[in-house]
């Protein structure tokens, strides 16, 4: 972890090394601390300017939440024991935007109003480059970035120490608390402070959350007495339904119902006849809790309006879902076994590789599993596609560290054979020194169709390797997918129309979920921020896709063509020759089977 690095923070060298780095000269490796040459390597990436801050701006960040509601306390409190010092206390949602900013010392002050480091401007690394707030949301963990380790010039006066804030019951990464002062000023004590603040901040979303979801059940268990009803509760968090809403709604009619009642709740209506995918017709009435302020939870009675129908849909006994791991959306059948595979794995603490297309959320089911079982330890991640001296080592190095509890070396199909002989002694002896604690380790291999690298002496190490499924053979988690990226793109303003998502939902997507999710962002972007994307909202290559539905035979058919596209590179030609196809049928096949 960055606190025990080797290199200090900003060293003499580190100016000489930023330098270096943006023209592209050499310069040792060990003049600067390697998250933040990561970091540096993503800024670049991104084609970030170094000589200047260019930062996205909203009119009005959204003050009105639980996050502001629970964390402006605490850092009041705060603001108030620093009592004048020349130290600004920020809070940010999880996508780097500038919710607050406490800052006593004037002088401080107009310097960050002239870095744009002020609300409504966002300071995720994707715009900003290495810093303190972003780079450590950008990490999952603590974070302090100092003088010139920034990547924009326009920051090298300031220090900060960000840490992200991760919700208390679901895990997932809800904004940052950052500490930002001169740099002259800095110390290690400023991260210490705010990983302090973000723990705190963490029991006032607790206490509370359990509070407000303590009313929400109470609301549900009322409506359940007053009628025979279905009766569903939600928020961000929870969601709750009876015995007869479980055995009456399939899956995708509780989705449906679902994202009725958060449009319900953000229309101000309290009540709706609605069909639901399978056919059924239902009222539905929300009743917000609490009443009367803005509010994300809402309970929710389903009464059926199709004559003669005592109940809608006639069930067997079907088993309850599986519990999901925290954040990962989708419960179609091979989903939720590629889930359970790696928690297991990680309950028993089994090394594993998980192996899959690229883009299907093999990181993130690693991560997920992580925060499941240990959500308080930390996880990192090594991608072995950033050129590094030498990867073993700095694998060595992150399973030195005690804290680190779980790791992922992403990408290991980068390695070459050398580098795999050094990474196996290096797990080797991680694995012998920290017997009593031993960490979690999980690879992922990026594979490209039938094509499986041969990870050699490394596999008697990861004695198990979980296959995570490409997104088209679990398309029906599309139907969850896209309202959860959505909500999270737009902050819940934006949802699908039916006939885009029958669209998106006939795309092959050979790049996966995240393909999925930079088609999502790219629409919220540049198309819409509200309201509800239609067809015409879709890129043009999904809206030429045909929309009747693949027979059996097609779907295998149009497998064989996205594997053999991916293990000729893309090539149409060699993947047409690979398959007995001529040039002309595979081209018609790829447009008419949604292959982008
Ligand atoms: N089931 C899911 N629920 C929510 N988000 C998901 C899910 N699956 C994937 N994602 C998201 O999709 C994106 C891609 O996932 P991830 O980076 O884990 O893919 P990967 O398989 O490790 O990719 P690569 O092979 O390129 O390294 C991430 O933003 C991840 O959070």
């Amino acid at each position: 972890m960055e606190e025990l690095e080797t290199v200090t923070a900003d060293s003499p060298r580190t100016a000489g090394a930023r330098l270096s780095f943006l023209t592209y000269d050499a310069f040792p490796v060990g003049d600067v601390r390697r998250p933040v040459l990561a970091s540096w390597v993503r800024s670049r990436r991104r084609n970030l300017p170094a000589d200047r801050i260019d930062l996205p701006y909203v009119s009005d960040p959204d003050l009105d939440q639980p996050l502001t509601r629970s964390a402006d306390p605490v850092i009041m409190r705060l603001h108030e024991h620093l009592d004048g010092q020349p130290i600004s206390v920020i809070l940010t949602e999880r996508d780097g935007l500038v919710l607050r900013r406490l800052t006593a010392d004037t002088q401080l002050s107009r310097h960050l109003d002239r870095v744009h480091l002020a609300p409504g401007f966002s300071y995720s690394e994707q715009f900003a480059g290495t810093n303190g707030i972003g780079t450590a949301l950008e990490r999952g963990g603590p974070m302090h970035v100092f003088g010139h380790e920034h990547y924009a010039e326009d920051l090298e006066d300031l220090a900060c120490a960000g840490v992200p804030i991760k919700h208390p019951i679901s895990g997932k990464t809800v904004g940052a608390i950052d500490l930002t002062c001169w740099r002259k000023d800095a110390g290690s004590l400023l991260i210490a402070l705010a990983k302090t603040t973000a723990d705190q901040i963490r029991a006032a979303l607790l206490r509370d959350c359990s509070a407000r979801q303590q009313e929400l059940v109470e609301e549900y268990l009322q409506a359940g007495r007053r009628n025979a009803d279905m009766v569903l509760a939600f928020d961000g968090d929870l969601l709750v339904m009876n015995a007869n809403a479980r055995r009456n709604l399939d899956n995708s009619d509780q989705a449906a119902i679902l994202a009725h009642g958060s449009e319900m709740l953000t229309e101000g209506r309290s009540a709706l006849a609605v069909e639901l995918p399978s056919g059924s017709r239902v009222r539905i009435t929300c009743r917000p809790v609490p009443e009367g302020v803005r509010t994300n939870a809402a309970v929710l009675q389903v009464s059926p309006r199709t004559p003669g129908l005592g109940v809608m849909v006639v069930s067997t006994n079907r088993p309850p879902p599986r519990p999901e791991l925290p954040g990962m959306v989708g419960r179609s059948g091979p989903w939720l076994a590629c889930c359970r595979d790696v928690d297991n794995a990680y309950r028993a603490g089994q090394w594993i590789v998980l192996s899959g297309e690229a883009g299907t959320g093999k990181v993130a089911l690693a991560r997920a599993a992580h925060l499941q079982n240990n959500p308080a330890g930390a996880l990192d991640v090594l991608d072995a596609a950033v050129p590094v001296a030498d990867f073993a080592a700095d694998v060595e190095e992150e399973l030195a560290d005690d804290s680190v509890q779980a790791l992922v070396i992403r990408h290991a199909e980068k390695l070459a054979a050398a580098q795999l002989d050094e990474l196996i002694g290096a797990l080797y002896s991680a694995r012998e020194r920290r017997r009593s604690d031993p960490p979690w380790v999980a690879l992922t291999v990026t594979t490209a169709g039938t094509t499986e690298p041969d990870l050699g002496e490394l596999l008697p190490l990861f004695p198990l390797t979980v296959t995570v499924p490409p997104l088209r053979h679990h398309a029906d988690d599309i139907r969850e997918l896209v309202p959860y990226f959505l909500s999270q793109l737009s902050r819940g303003e934006l949802r699908c129309s039916p006939e885009a998502l029958h669209q998106v939902l006939r795309s092959a997507w050979p790049g996966n979920t995240a393909e999925l999710h930079r088609v999502l962002k790219h629409i919220v972007q540049h198309r819409r921020r509200t309201g509800v994307i239609v067809l015409g909202d879709l890129p043009a290559d999904l809206q030429a896709i045909s929309r009747r539905n693949l027979s059996q035979l097609e779907a295998l058919e149009r497998d064989a063509i996205i594997r053999s596209l991916l293990d000729n590179n893309g090539n149409r030609r060699e993947a047409a020759r690979a398959l007995g196809m001529s040039r002309a049928t595979i081209y018609r096949k790829i447009h008419d089977y949604g292959i982008r």
